[in-house]
């Protein structure tokens, strides 16, 4: 292995109380909020194609522009507890809220730069209103905070003169004054959502990120940070030049999910996604496909069948409010997690043989039971297992009812279970009672 001062400090997984917490999630929501909602993706009566949080790089859009909307930012039906209230009803355990994006716009009266809430019409702190009313209602609050901040003239993207040097040692000082300024207004948060980390300059302060992750562990014990933190002794991001995961978990699955249990390389990983094709803040003309919430479940249980948690993204209006369709998929998913979701919250992977009907879970505090989450009802009626040698199944039944199923044994270890032809139009739960062989 090549030595390392700032390499992976933890070979696998963390295993204490907070970080077993985080694992049990499941579901999670993230909410992209700020200046650029005020846009929406549009300006001038011309649409930007990028994501609309990204607004202020297009360059039909003039800095100055953009950098004076703080001024009309006045959310009049902003209300956390009706916020938190949604996320309940979804089942959310988790939400991750910007406190500032690449914009450099700050959601709370930082004392570190000007550029903050206090001096727009709305000056109140967004995000104490957001700490509060969420961990009111038992949901655990994440901050997600950029690096990169395009209104700090002391930001580079790459350090390539004294200057550079000397400016950029300025803005990590500034980046660990608002974190840290963070922790003491909110010391309710689980944990912090870097972004912005990928330019030259972060790639070249490999042991300032090593340094500012354990400080702010040091100040708050337990917080959770994920892999897009810290850069290695040689610019390596996510996983160190000995392919080590840097971060408590993997944070680089942005509208993706792995595709089988290899790819998560055994570690925890976050899959964060969009409704939309792509764009994260508000935009008044959503790109692409919208995923139905059949869509968004399905992605939720092939995730937690991979040991991963599945956080879904919202952008809320300039005026605080959420569009309909996201309104409505939270409720769908709401009502399907009311259900079925013992085979999510604290479940993890099965190593039993993918099937094409859909995801197996286990409980993490029981090994005899395994949940079969059921999306393609195959026209036998019949779905196939294939447990691990010498496991027995002894029971089937849905989860929704308690109806029990046929088991057919099968050649091998295999078995079908045998569905009722009720023509279920909802993802379903099987649930398997297993013994071990003699
Ligand atoms: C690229 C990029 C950023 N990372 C996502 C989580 C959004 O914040 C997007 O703007």
């Amino acid at each position: 292995t090549i030595p390392l001062l700032h390499g992976a400090h933890r070979i696998g997984k963390r295993m204490d109380v907070d970080m077993n917490r985080w694992r049990g999630y499941g579901l999670g929501q993230f909410i992209h909020w700020g200046l650029y909602s005020i846009l929406g993706g549009d300006y001038n009566g011309k649409h930007y194609n990028g994501a609309a949080e990204w607004i202020r790089s297009w360059n039909q859009l003039p800095n100055a522009v953009y950098d004076s909307l703080y001024k009309q930012f006045n959310p009049k039906d902003f209300n956390a507890d009706k916020w938190a209230a949604m996320a309940k009803q979804m089942g959310v355990k988790y939400v991750t809220i910007t406190t500032k994006h690449h914009d450099g716009f700050c959601l709370w009266p930082s004392k570190y730069t000007s550029y903050n809430i206090s001096n727009t019409p709305y000056k109140k702190d967004i995000i104490k209103q957001i700490v509060d009313a969420y961990t009111k209602v038992g949901i655990d609050v994440y901050l997600y905070f950029s690096v990169m901040d395009w209104h700090n003239p002391d930001w580079r993207y790459d350090l390539k003169s004294a200057s550079d040097t000397i400016a950029f040692n300025k803005f990590k000082k500034f980046t660990q004054s608002q974190l840290e300024e963070q922790l003491r207004m909110y010391p309710q948060i689980k944990g912090f959502w870097f972004d912005g980390t990928w330019d030259n300059s972060w790639k070249k302060s490999g042991a300032f990120s090593d340094s500012l992750d354990q400080d702010l562990k040091r100040i708050h014990p337990g917080l959770i940070i994920g892999s897009r933190l810290r850069a290695d002794d040689y610019g390596k991001r996510h996983f160190d030049s000995n392919g080590r995961l840097m971060g408590d978990y993997e944070q680089g699955w942005e509208r993706t999910i792995p595709e089988t249990f290899a790819d998560t390389h055994g570690n925890d990983w976050e899959c964060d996604m969009t409704i939309p094709e792509n764009g994260w803040g508000y935009a008044k003309q959503w790109m692409g496909h919208w995923k139905t919430s059949d869509e968004l479940i399905e992605m939720l249980a092939k995730c937690v069948s991979l040991d991963g948690n599945f956080v879904l993204n919202f952008g809320p209006k300039p005026n605080g409010t959420f569009r309909q369709k996201e309104v409505a998929d939270a409720k769908a998913i709401g009502d399907w997690m009311k259900i079925n979701n013992t085979a999510i919250y604290n479940c993890a992977h099965v190593n039993w043989e993918k099937q094409d009907w859909g995801y197996f879970t286990t409980p993490t505090s029981q090994d005899d039971k395994v949940y079969m989450i059921v999306f393609n009802v195959p026209v036998s009626g019949a779905l196939r297992v294939l447990p691990t040698k010498n496991i027995l199944l002894k029971k089937a039944y849905l989860l929704d009812g308690d109806k029990q199923l046929s088991i057919e044994k099968l050649d091998g270890s295999a078995y079908f279970v045998h569905l009722p032809n009720e023509g279920q139009k909802q993802p379903f739960v099987v649930v398997l009672e297993t013994e071990k062989g003699k």
